[in-house]
């Protein structure tokens, strides 16, 4: 009884003691600005500076956006924020944007995030990976993405515009604009990186619709991977066998690719899609430029991440403003028609590069509503910033306060106006560079911008050639932003479409 006891009380002891620890750490790092003399939004013991986010109802862009606004006004050149436990350095300057992105990128060339090959295959791709190995996949996969590449695969573009039109004919209005989107662009990005008809327009149950929307939806398993990675140390999740894909999504996904593979493989197909070029880094000569099925796997896997649902979120933002502007809508559908008429009323590749309004369209959607409203960075070498005493430490993290800066009325007067006129070539130029952040910048801007703009310029070319759009009630507005980390609108933007 009496060694029970003692038991029991050594074990008090031990957890009181765990927990002291805990609560020193966090409150170190919490007030980890303070200490350095840095400013700091206001900062709550297990909220850090995102009260209105965890708790209140503010999107993540939202709170970034008040944070930036305020310290700008206050001329101040940075600023300091506890996010998932991290204290995290906020430049305002666009010089020290500059610094992290292109300038110094020796020090910030980290994404800071979370990849074990032996749990999870899926997580060792070019975004989750650093340094030399970075590089090294990087270079691999450029040209990957060169333009003569998009050209080539703007065939099975067109083809997936195809469905994408069958399902606008076949659906009563009023339709939820983003759903449809994210099949079209799970079709665009399942053909090209994993070599298969999906028709997710066609049949919405495809499974690889429904395990791409597991990927983004709103779970606590999503929300506790970001926050994992940023909050508990790489060599204790690896330690504890943590995967950041769910089992079922890597079986799902790894099975599909192996077996398109291995069919490619043996019957010698040739098609002209990502998938093509990385079997051939699969199966090259020089060793240096080979890689593994896992490598592959885990790009093809991130192609599809980082691609579908990105583009869908443009295209859901750009139809909502352009069914609240009418004149913008119809001068899009000029220049569509007007285009396509130059190019005998076929979409080539070329024709949709001339659509130059359309573009801005798109760039100025993607400044209201960037689908990654903050970009984060690790910083791997300490750095002193210039003209200050201040020392960024190494393994502190940088957020790049992306919505912020797109709402800076110094850049954009008038910023929550939408105006595709400030993406004119003139606009353009007069203002500063850094300024519009929607891919990120420097060595590690989105290596799929491109892929991305196209597969945006053709669902919204399909949709807006043959429909008129106008907004359907049933859309909230003003819009109510999601609580999630990537840009969303509670209940989504429904629209009815009026043929033209
Ligand atoms: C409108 C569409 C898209 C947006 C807004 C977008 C945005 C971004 C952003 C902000 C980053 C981080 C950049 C940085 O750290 O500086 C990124 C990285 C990346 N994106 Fe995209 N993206 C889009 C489409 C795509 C597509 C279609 C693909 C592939 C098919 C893709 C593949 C990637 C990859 C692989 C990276 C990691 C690059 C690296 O770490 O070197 N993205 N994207």
């Amino acid at each position: 009884m009496l060694i029970t006891n003692s038991i029991a009380a050594d074990l008090v002891v031990l957890a009181v003691t765990l927990v002291a620890v805990l609560a020193t750490w966090h409150l170190w790092a919490l007030y980890y600005w303070q200490r350095k003399g840095v400013p700091t939004p206001p900062t709550y013991p297990l909220l850090g500076t995102f009260k209105d986010f965890i708790v209140g109802d503010k999107s993540l862009g939202q709170v970034v956006q008040e944070a930036y606004l305020d310290y700008k006004k206050q001329g101040k050149r940075y600023f300091g924020v506890s996010f998932a436990g991290q204290p995290q350095f906020v430049p305002v300057d666009l010089a020290l944007i500059k610094a992290v992105y292109v300038a110094d990128f020796p020090h910030f060339h980290s994404h800071g995030t979370y990849s074990d090959a032996a749990n999870d295959p899926l997580s060792v791709h070019i975004f989750n990976v650093d340094g030399p190995k970075w590089r090294d996949v990087r270079s691999k996969l450029s040209p990957t993405f060169t333009s003569g590449k998009m050209k080539t695969m703007h065939e099975t573009l067109l083809k997936c515009s195809e469905g994408l039109t069958g399902a606008l004919e076949r659906l009563d209005d009023p339709i939820e604009i983003k759903e449809i989107m994210a099949r079209f662009t799970t079709d665009v990005i399942g053909s090209c990186a994993f070599g298969l008809d999906i028709n997710s327009l066609e049949n919405p149950d495809a499974e690889f619709r429904r395990f791409g929307a597991k990927i983004f939806e709103k779970s606590f398993r999503n929300i506790a991977n970001f926050f994992l990675g940023i909050a508990v140390p790489h060599s204790i999740l690896s330690f504890c066998g943590y995967s950041v894909t769910r089992r079922d999504v890597q079986r799902f996904f790894y099975g599909s690719l192996a077996s398109t593979v291995a069919y490619r493989e043996t019957n010698a197909v040739v098609r002209k899609d990502f998938l093509d070029f990385l079997v051939r880094l699969k199966n090259h000569e020089d060793a240096q430029e080979r890689m593994s099925m896992d490598e592959i796997a885990a790009q093809c896997f991130m192609f599809f991440v980082a691609g579908f649902e990105t583009s869908a979120t443009t295209m859901n933002f750009a139809c909502f403003e352009l069914a609240r502007h009418q004149d913008v809508q119809d001068k899009a559908r000029t220049e569509i028609r007007r285009v396509l008429e130059k190019h005998d009323g076929k979409l080539t590749y070329d024709a949709v590069m001339e659509m130059t309004y359309l573009d801005m369209i798109i760039q100025e959607s993607l400044r209201k509503y960037p689908p990654l409203p903050i970009n984060i960075r690790k910083c791997t070498k300490t750095f002193k910033v210039p003209g200050e005493s201040l020392e960024i430490k190494e393994g502190t993290f940088v957020m790049i306060p992306v919505w912020g800066i797109h709402y800076d009325p110094e850049y954009y007067p008038d910023p929550e106006v939408f105006d595709p006129e400030r993406f004119s070539d003139e606009n353009k130029r007069s203002r500063p560079a850094f300024s519009h952040l929607p891919f990120g910048e420097g060595p590690r801007i989105c290596i799929g911008m491109r892929f991305g703009m196209h597969q945006t310029k053709i669902g919204l070319i399909t949709l807006l050639n043959n429909y008129r759009i106008k907004l359907n009630s049933k859309t909230i507005t003003p819009l109510k932003y999601d609580k999630i980390l990537f840009t969303s609108n509670i209940g989504g933007i429904w629209l009815d479409l009026e043929k033209v």
